[in-house]
C-alpha cells in the first residue's frame, strides 16, 4: 500500500509494556474518563486480542530490519523521547 504511493518505511516502532503495567493505566483511565469500555475483563480480551493478532506482525517487520523496541514503561515525555530517539536514529 505504502509502495504504491512512492513511500518507502524507515521503521517500525514497537511500544513494549507489560499487561499490568497497561491494564494499570486503562483502569486510571476509566476513573477519569469512564469509558465503559476500561474494565478488567476488557481490557484483558484486548490484551488478548492484541497477543494473537497483532503482535505477531513484529517478525514481519524484523525480518526487514525495520524493526525498533522501545520500552513504553515510565513518564509520558520519557516514552515519547524514546520514540523520537529510535525515529531520528533511523
Ligand atoms: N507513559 C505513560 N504513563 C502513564 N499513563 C500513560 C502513559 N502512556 C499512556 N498513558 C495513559 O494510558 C491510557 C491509554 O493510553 P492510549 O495511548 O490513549 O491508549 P489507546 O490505545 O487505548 O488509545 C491513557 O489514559 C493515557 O493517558
Amino acid at each position: 500500500m505504502l509502495g504504491d504511493l512512492g513511500v518507502t518505511l524507515d521503521v517500525a516502532i514497537e511500544i513494549t509494556a507489560d499487561a499490568d503495567a497497561v491494564t494499570a493505566r486503562l483502569l486510571k483511565r476509566a476513573e477519569i474518563e469512564g469509558r465503559a469500555d476500561d474494565t478488567e475483563p476488557v481490557i484483558r480480551k484486548r490484551l488478548e486480542v492484541y497477543a494473537t493478532q497483532t503482535a505477531p506482525l513484529t517478525a514481519f517487520y524484523e525480518g526487514r530490519g525495520l524493526l525498533v523496541q522501545v520500552d513504553g514503561l515510565g513518564e509520558v515525555a520519557e516514552v515519547t523521547d524514546r520514540i523520537v530517539g529510535a525515529v531520528e536514529s533511523r
